[in-house]
């Protein structure tokens, strides 16, 4: 006879542990006295209480060992969105999460927490207070969002009380905070590349950006809250700042924080998104002769233009969540945390 061992409370694994979202995670799962197993394709830093398992999710046999004697299991892995690759994202966000899903049963696992994106809604037309029963993008605008719809639905579709693997989704939008490689640097790099003195539209979309803790205090809430008579189980998430602000403000407020100059110069919406697809057409055309990345993806202008804000209130409702760190502390923080991307440095 085997004899299972029962797998402690406090004992997680985070698949996607050396990325942004998945260090910051660690980092406060440690601080509530959880031990932590990090599954990710490399290793970013060292802490005492982590053990670190490296190897590519849709590998089985690799995750199993990063969930021996886990109860909890948070999955914040994907291909950046910035990527072009669809075969990456398809067998990542969708070969990979099914993968995912069956370590967790096969392991014993009882809670799956999977960061999905509030973003599974948008295809580049306004939303306004945006609820979590919006249907699905039907024509989502890029690889990433059609393949993070996909990972949704088999992970809220798994949940299963008889089969004992309980599963709800997260939906953030916008991270940002200290240590973030996309945001940021992206709008940096925009900057000094003289991009960044316009703004695309009238400028005065509305829209999420939520600091990396409070994406972090909706996951904890959501994993402790999630028991098999809990609401929670198979249900998606917003989780915002619950504080949506002009677009081009939040750009201005970051650029200028870090000494460079706020857009100024309109364009008009149409001309940019028409542009931006005309460019990763030929990006998409040249690709066998040279590779370049566009900065302004359709993606980008999309959302740089329109506004897309969520309502969180089923958070707040069901986790007791609350934003822990205000939109102007946040941004504070995150300039702070960037000295070497100052304007002259
Ligand atoms: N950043 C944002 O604004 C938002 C992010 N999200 C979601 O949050 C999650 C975390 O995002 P974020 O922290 O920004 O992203 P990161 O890229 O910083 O972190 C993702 C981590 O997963 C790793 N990874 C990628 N592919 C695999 C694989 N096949 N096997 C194992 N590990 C892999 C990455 O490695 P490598 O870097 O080498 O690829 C990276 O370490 C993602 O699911 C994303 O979709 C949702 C809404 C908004
Ligand atoms: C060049 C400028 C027009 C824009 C520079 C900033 C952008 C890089 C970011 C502004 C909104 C961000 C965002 C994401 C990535 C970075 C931005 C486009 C996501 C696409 C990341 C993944 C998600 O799930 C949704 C995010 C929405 C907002």
């Amino acid at each position: 006879m085997t004899t299972r061992v029962r797998p402690s409370n406090k004992r997680c694994a985070v698949i996607g542990g050396s990325g942004f979202l998945g260090r910051h995670l660690v980092e406060k799962l440690l601080d509530r006295g959880y031990s932590v197993s990090v599954f990710d394709i490399r290793q970013s830093y060292e802490l005492p209480g982590v053990a670190f398992h490296l190897g590519d999710l849709c590998d089985k046999q690799a995750l199993l060992p990063a969930m021996k004697d886990v109860s909890l299991v948070f999955h914040c892995a994907s291909p950046a969105p910035a990527s072009d690759d669809r075969g990456l994202f398809e067998r990542v966000n969708i070969q990979g999460t099914r993968i995912v899903i069956q370590a967790c049963i096969e392991a014993g696992v009882q809670k799956l927490v999977l960061t999905s994106s509030a973003s599974v809604v948008f295809e580049g037309t306004d939303i306004k207070n945006g609820r979590e029963d919006l249907p699905y993008a039907k024509k989502p605008i890029d690889y990433y969002t059609e393949t993070k719809i996909e990972q949704e639905k088999l992970v809220l579709e798994a949940c299963d009380k008889e089969k004992g693997l309980l599963t709800v989704a997260i939906r953030p939008h916008g991270i940002f905070g200290p240590r973030d490689p996309q945001l940021v640097p992206i709008l940096v790099d925009a900057a000094r590349r003289g991009k960044m003195k316009f703004i695309i539209g009238d400028g005065t979309n509305v829209v999420d950006f939520t600091f990396v803790e409070n994406v972090v205090h909706g996951h904890i809430l959501a994993a402790e809250r999630l028991r098999p008579d809990s609401p929670i189980c198979g249900k998606p998430y917003h989780i915002t700042n619950d504080e949506p602000v002009k677009f081009w403000d939040f750009m201005s407020d970051v650029l200028v924080g870090l000494g460079y100059a706020a857009p100024r110069y309109h364009l008009p919406y149409a001309l940019v998104y028409g542009l931006a697809l005309l460019l990763w057409l030929l990006a998409l055309i040249l690709r066998p002769l040279v590779s370049f990345k566009p900065t302004f993806t359709p993606m980008r202008v999309a959302l740089a233009g329109t506004h897309h804000y969520y309502n969180c209130e089923r958070a707040k409702q069901d986790l007791g969540y609350k934003p822990v760190v205000s939109l102007k502390d946040g941004i504070a923080r995150t300039v702070q945390s960037y000295p070497h991307l100052r304007q002259g440095a």
